[in-house]
């Protein structure tokens, strides 16, 4: 059984490492009656945050509902279960038959934006009868109105501190010996994801009575090769079938595997069939995007078929030789953790909005040029015109810059930035009938045509991927260049 399961914290008195985050949550609970508001729980991935909502459920005796907010049924489970307790509530005085609502994923309503998502969360969060816990990993991508009807409550990370006392005690509880430096290490590896730690250790306890530093270190590398092998099994040689069964043999879960994959294939295929190939990884990316939203794993399989058995359907001809593949890139890789994974994702939406591209194109392709051409803010007028156009918040452009968030320098280019669309909105409510504008929804753009690296991946259609080195070249073309030449135009 899985340990993170079998040692799920039954009690508030038992969530490790948040103490005023769980006073907090409790102080909420005891109070609810007289303020009937939600509460968030937000932070990142791993921490208790969930677990925290049903141990204070346990604790206070009352029944929970865990949904999704962003699958389709979550509005009208609410609305029957909030209906039906206020009717019972008026038989039974007290708080007998409460019942808690626990909504996973309140930050991750982008989906359902459109058809009024959000807004239908938040009228049920402000009219429910019954207490409502939402989870939400950024509370920043939360919507304005739905954060506003809420408390919050902020989980930190576990410190290391925190985390390796509760690898100590699962040791014992599972008759494990270990050195301290073996917990030490998995506690620092997993850099305050909890549940991520507990996973480690299970894994590591799997066959052996000790756990010592070696195994640690061991672990990871054994995991690594198994990879390496399948990446030469899919990408070199193997049809479909046998693609498929050399995933079963890597440790690895398909929203890492994809990375891997996504990296290491452009060194192999070309022209036609990496087209072909991409088009199954978006597909896969698709499928994993439902697996965020749902919850429901089972979609795995049809992640892992397109990455793997497409990858290997793609192929027109067999690959000879001998291929450094290395592991994923900065930038695949940040897609690792759900925190990392929505603020990228949203400004990949923002570029996909603004610049008529398709997400992947967005996030695989332009991102990371605007990355190398903005690091550490080196092209400020580069930067404020980007953070202008895609009006993004600081956390973004830290994200993309790799600066820091509350730097003066990233603060005063939000500023900056903010300015400058105000100018440009002054400047184009003067030409509101210009038709050159006419249907353009997106933040001005005087649209220079000229054929900058940066314009043409601002450009770029989606099927173009055709050359898979696309993407690399255009970031050393921006690296060799004077950034101050290569996609300024595009912002100014
Ligand atoms: N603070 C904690 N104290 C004790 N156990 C924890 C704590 N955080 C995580 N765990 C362990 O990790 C598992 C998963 O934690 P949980 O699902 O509550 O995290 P989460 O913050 O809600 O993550 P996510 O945002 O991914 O849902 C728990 O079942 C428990 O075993």
């Amino acid at each position: 059984m899985d340990w993170t399961e079998k040692y799920r914290p039954s009690s508030l008195a038992e969530i490790r490492g948040n103490d005023k985050a769980r006073d907090a949550l409790r102080e909420w609970a005891d109070t609810w009656e007289d303020h009937r508001e939600a509460v968030v729980l937000h932070g990142s991935p791993g921490i208790g945050k969930t677990s925290a909502a049903h141990a204070l459920a346990s604790d206070e005796g009352w029944a929970t509902i865990e949904l999704n907010a962003s699958d389709s049924r979550t509005k009208d489970v609410i609305e029957r279960v909030a209906g039906e307790a206020a009717k019972s509530g008026t038989l039974t005085a007290g708080e007998a038959g409460r019942r808690v609502v626990i909504l996973d994923e309140a930050d991750n309503l982008h989906g359902n934006v459109d058809r009024g998502g959000s807004a239908a969360i938040t009228s049920l969060v402000k009219e429910a009868s019954q207490p409502m816990i939402l989870i939400a990993n950024e509370f920043y991508d939360m919507s304005n109105g739905l954060r506003n009807a809420c408390q919050d409550i902020e989980f930190r990370d576990v410190s290391k501190r925190s985390i390796v006392p509760v690898l100590r005690d699962l040791c014992r509880k599972e008759g494990v010996e270990y050195d301290d430096a073996a917990l030490d290490q998995i506690a620092e590896m997993n850099s305050g994801d909890l549940r991520g730690a507990i996973k480690d250790l299970q894994a590591m306890a799997e066959g052996r009575d000790r756990i010592g530093a070696d195994d640690v270190v061991t672990g990871e590398r054994d995991k690594t090769e198994g990879v390496f092998n399948y990446l030469d099994t899919v990408i070199k040689e193997a049809g479909a079938e046998e693609a498929l069964k050399a995933s079963y043999d890597v440790d690895e879960t398909p929203d890492d595997l994809i990375n891997w994959i996504e990296d290491n294939m452009p060194k192999d295929y070309e022209g036609e069939e990496l087209a072909v190939a991409y088009d199954f990884l978006s597909n896969a990316d698709r499928w994993l995007g439902r697996v965020r939203a749902t919850q429901n794993y089972t979609f795995w399989r049809y992640a892992g078929d397109n990455m793997t058995a497409g990858v290997a359907a793609a192929r027109r001809e067999p690959k000879g030789g001998w291929t450094r593949y290395g592991p994923p890139s900065y930038w695949s890789k940040l897609g690792r953790s759900r925190g990392t994974r929505n603020k990228r994702d949203y400004i990949a939406r923002r570029i996909a909005e603004a610049g008529g591209v398709s997400m992947s194109t967005a996030r695989r392709e332009i991102l990371p040029h605007l990355s190398v051409m903005t690091h550490h803010c080196k092209n400020r007028e580069l930067t404020v015109a980007m953070t202008a156009k895609y009006e993004l918040e600081a956390k973004h452009v830290s994200f993309i810059t790799g600066s820091g968030e509350d730097t003066n320098k990233v603060q005063s280019i939000v500023e900056d930035a903010e300015r400058l669309r105000e100018e440009r909105a002054v400047e184009n409510a003067g030409g509101a009938f210009d038709n050159a504008h006419a249907g353009d929804g997106a933040a001005p753009d005087s649209g220079s045509d000229d054929g900058e690296p940066a314009q043409a991946a601002l450009d770029g259609a989606d099927g173009e991927s055709a050359d898979g080195d696309d993407a690399d070249e255009a970031t050393d073309e921006a690296d060799a260049d004077d950034d101050s030449q290569s996609g300024l135009t595009d912002f100014m």
